[in-house]
């Protein structure tokens, strides 16, 4: 294909796409190889650390004019969720550009295309003599499609961060399907959930009280009635999905297996079920620590239950992950202004339904927006056949020109 032989903003965008770091086995050293090419090529300064042994993160810096301003990170994640290839037009790392200028490939989206955007952008302004004012670091994390544990958290948690002095950071958002620009200030918080419940086996003709199932029925009757009443708030359009706590079932397990199957006759002593559970950035945690204990998996239902929290909810001095979209933030403002001047809308800034490692930046104090510049763009992350058209990747471009250049010589002293 024509896209392979040329070194263009959208062949190099392809070629950052056909490297496969999907989970389970993110393949992160040619995606490192790649990036640091890349940014050899723009003359940024490039360190890569691994924190956890296979799990690289790799740091680019372009100094500022003043070094003593804080500086701002540009954020993205080199790994990206499975893809099913038999359920794809074309395969997912073919980065196959199709007549019409869609790019197909996992990660198109989520989040391979801000990764290169940001470099083609700092490209673009340094060909035009830019210099910043304040220092600009570009940040590729791996494993935040897994939680970010071996890799945002324990970035942000360095010495080497910490020297970093970073003011102000961006990370991914989603796709817009109207012409509006999205931009997000907060994200929910996971919490996985697995319940278990015991009771008496016995056989499977019987109907007696107290068996593990009935007990985990009861349970589903009751989280489904929780799930309803948030549910019917979104459907009322009273609230946005991610402004209310989801729950949703995710596997079930019990029975006894069987060559073919499970016994059919015998009625499981045990059960168990997993719910992927989202906090709002306000939502109180012992409030729903509660429910779960009380009404989800109570004791005197022989039901046991484990939360297993993805991350913060709150920052260092108690404060929910947010940040403000209004003028108490200098940093809104120059964010705002250069959408605006490159001729884009910005729509309501919103929660994210699900999360990115920007939660960890929040968790530090540091103001964090979540920011991929595609609009009149169907939102296809971890779906089948994600794609990004080419004009639009080559907007955003543009679009991180502006924010970059206006972030970086933003000179108020603010944190
Ligand atoms: C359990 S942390 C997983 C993080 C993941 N992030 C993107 O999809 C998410 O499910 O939101
Ligand atoms: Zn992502
Ligand atoms: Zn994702």
């Amino acid at each position: 294909q024509e896209d392979h032989q040329q070194d263009t903003p959208i062949a190099r965008f392809q070629r950052y796409l056909r490297i496969n770091t999907a989970h389970p086995n993110p393949d992160y050293s040619p995606a490192i190889s790649f990036l640091k090419l890349q940014a050899q090529s723009i003359q940024l300064q490039a360190r890569t650390i691994e924190f956890t042994p296979g799990k690289p993160v790799l740091l680019l810096t372009w100094p500022g004019s003043n070094p003593s301003l804080p500086s701002i990170i540009l954020n993205s994640h080199l790994d990206s969720v499975p893809a099913e290839p038999s359920k794809w037009v074309h395969p997912p790392f073919s980065a196959v550009r199709s007549p019409d200028g869609k790019i197909f490939a996992r990660g198109a989206q989520d989040d391979k295309c801000i990764g290169v955007q940001y470099l083609e952008a700092i490209r673009n302004l340094k060909a035009k003599n830019f210099v910043p004012t304040r220092t600009v670091h570009v940040s590729y994390v791996p494993d935040e499609e897994i939680g970010g544990v071996d890799g945002a958290a324990k970035f942000v948690a360095s010495k080497l961060f910490q020297e970093l002095r970073v003011g102000f950071a961006l990370d991914e958002g989603q796709a817009s399907p109207g012409d509006e620009f999205r931009v997000f200030y907060a994200d929910r918080s996971p919490w996985s959930l697995v319940i278990k419940a015991e009771g008496t086996p016995g056989h499977g003709s019987r109907m007696y009280d107290n068996t593990a199932m009935e007990n985990l029925m009861k349970s589903f009757e009751v989280i489904s009635r929780f799930r309803d009443s948030r549910f019917d708030v979104v459907k009322a359009g009273e609230a946005a999905n991610s402004e209310v706590i989801s729950v949703n079932p995710v596997y079930v397990k019990a029975g006894i297996p069987y060559p073919n199957g499970f016994v059919m006759n015998v009625q499981p002593s045990e059960a168990e079920a997993g719910f992927d559970v989202r906090m709002t950035p306000t939502a109180d945690p012992d409030l729903m620590r509660r429910i779960i204990a009380e009404e989800w998996a109570p004791a005197w239902r022989n039901m046991t239950y484990k939360i297993t929290e993805k991350g913060p909810l709150r920052d260092y001095t108690g404060r929910p992950l947010v940040t403000p979209t209004n003028d108490s933030n200098p940093w809104w403002s120059v964010f705002k202004q250069a959408i605006t001047a490159v001729g884009g809308k910005l729509a309501k800034p919103e929660i994210l339904a699900s999360t990115t490692d920007a939660r960890y930046l929040r968790q530090l104090g540091i103001p964090a927006l979540g920011f991929s510049p595609m609009t009149n763009t169907p939102i296809l992350l971890h779906d089948h056949n994600e794609f990004l058209k080419d004009t639009v990747y080559l907007k955003g471009i543009e679009v991180y020109e502006s924010i970059i250049s206006s972030l970086s010589s933003f000179e108020e002293a603010s944190h």
